[in-house]
């Protein structure tokens, strides 16, 4: 069996998780591995001659300063002795926009970064016309299982229900770990929250790597906006972009263009009062308040914002950062085939990430 090589950009949370379940999985593989390229924002591990750089100690091995992005890194990777996959572990805009160029190139990229696949409509299509999934010869594969609900089996569910011939008419539910984590800690389903305001709660969630490196972009709703854009997309759907429909956003207006997270955070406080008013407004109701998305194929809306739900609903019954999302379709009619779990952290979207390396793995000559 012929080597494939790996290369990694983005080794933050999610990165070093992926590198050290990479680590694991190479030594077992029958297939030889070998990683080439580790690119952080400001520095890289880059091994000149193809030779495999040691996973277990490569925080320590001798860095550069980061290839440039895209050219030398295309360059690189375009004259590796055998196929290459990309490991897009950023949320970086500008390096999804160049996928189509790697792809074409026969480089494959997994990837649980949402930007390529959630912005217009017109990158999306240029991606998949430039892919192998679409059977464009020569091309490489993409597959990015952890752009929604992390490692949950939520993307490969639906691309099985569609190519089986089911119909898709709407899918709901909790699509963000960082909003489940905080409406369940914030308010949850009984007891006190141990008086934690809502921007602690914030703090914890980021604490815990569940965030966007902005949690700006999760309480936007926009990261709930472009799982939504990916999953109608799939569906059928040409949504023209995550802000092409109604999003609601719990950042405050004054704060929204605060310069960093940190400051960002340092001011959120001051505003816990208006979430404590919504969580009690909701708990009068006998409910409790929760952040939900979803679209409907058959009314071609998208929706993304709060909702209270009745305290017996599975919604208000979750724990921690569980994703719920339900796939109401022709053969499961009003009885949704649903996929829970936790939607965020480090482990559980790496879990994502390789699964989908193994899935290019089997495709690759
Ligand atoms: N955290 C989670 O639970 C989940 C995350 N995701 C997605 O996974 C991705 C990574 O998230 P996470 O690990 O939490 O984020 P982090 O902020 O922890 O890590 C991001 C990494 O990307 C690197 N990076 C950023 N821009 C560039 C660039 N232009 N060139 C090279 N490296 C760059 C950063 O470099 P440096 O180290 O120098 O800062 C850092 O290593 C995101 O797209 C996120 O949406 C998806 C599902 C769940
Ligand atoms: N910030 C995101 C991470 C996963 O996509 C979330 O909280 O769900
Ligand atoms: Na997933």
């Amino acid at each position: 069996m012929s080597k494939v090589y790996v290369a990694i950009i983005g080794a933050g949370g999610v990165g070093k998780a992926f590198i050290s379940q990479l680590a694991q999985y190479a030594s077992t593989s029958r297939r030889p591995i070998s990683t080439i390229l580790i690119q952080r924002s400001s520095q890289a591990v880059v091994s000149k001659d193809y030779s495999p750089i040691d996973l277990a100690s490569w925080s320590s091995a001798p860095s550069t300063s980061p290839l440039s992005f895209p050219e030398e890194t295309h360059r690189f990777l375009a004259s590796c002795p055998g196929p290459v996959i990309l490991v897009d572990n950023t949320s970086s805009a500008a390096i999804a926009t160049h996928y189509a160029r790697f792809l074409t190139s026969g480089i494959s990229i997994v990837t649980p970064n949402k930007k390529a696949f959630s912005d217009s409509i017109e990158l999306w299509d240029t991606i998949y016309a430039a892919s192998a999934n679409n059977g464009h010869p020569g091309a490489g594969y993409i597959f990015h299982e952890a752009t929604v609900g992390a490692g949950l089996p939520v993307l490969s569910t639906l691309k099985e229900l569609l190519e089986t011939g089911d119909e898709v008419r709407r899918i709901e539910g909790v699509f963000s770990g960082t909003m489940s984590f905080l409406f369940n800690s914030f308010a949850p389903l009984s007891g006190d929250n141990g008086g934690k305001g809502f921007a602690e709660c914030v703090s914890e969630a980021r604490e815990l790597g569940y965030t966007e490196p902005d949690p700006r972009d999760d309480l936007n709703g926009l990261d709930v906006a472009r799982k939504l854009t990916i999953l109608a997309r799939m569906s059928g759907l040409r949504v023209k972009s995550a802000t092409s429909f109604p999003i609601q956003s719990l950042v405050p207006k004054s704060l929204e263009s605060v310069e960093t997270a940190e400051a960002f955070l340092e001011r959120l406080g001051q505003f816990d009062n208006d979430m404590k008013k919504v969580k009690e407004d909701a708990e009068r109701g006998g409910g409790v308040t929760r952040f939900v998305g979803a679209m409907n194929v058959e009314t071609n809306e998208v929706s993304v914002g709060l909702k209270t739900f009745d305290k017996g609903s599975a919604i208000a019954g979750l724990k921690g950062s569980d994703n719920i999302i339900s796939f109401y379709t022709k053969r499961y009619g009003e009885r949704a085939l649903i996929i829970q779990g936790a939607g965020a952290g480090a482990e559980v979207t790496a879990m994502g990430v390789l699964g989908d390396l193994i899935k290019v793995l089997q495709r690759l000559k």
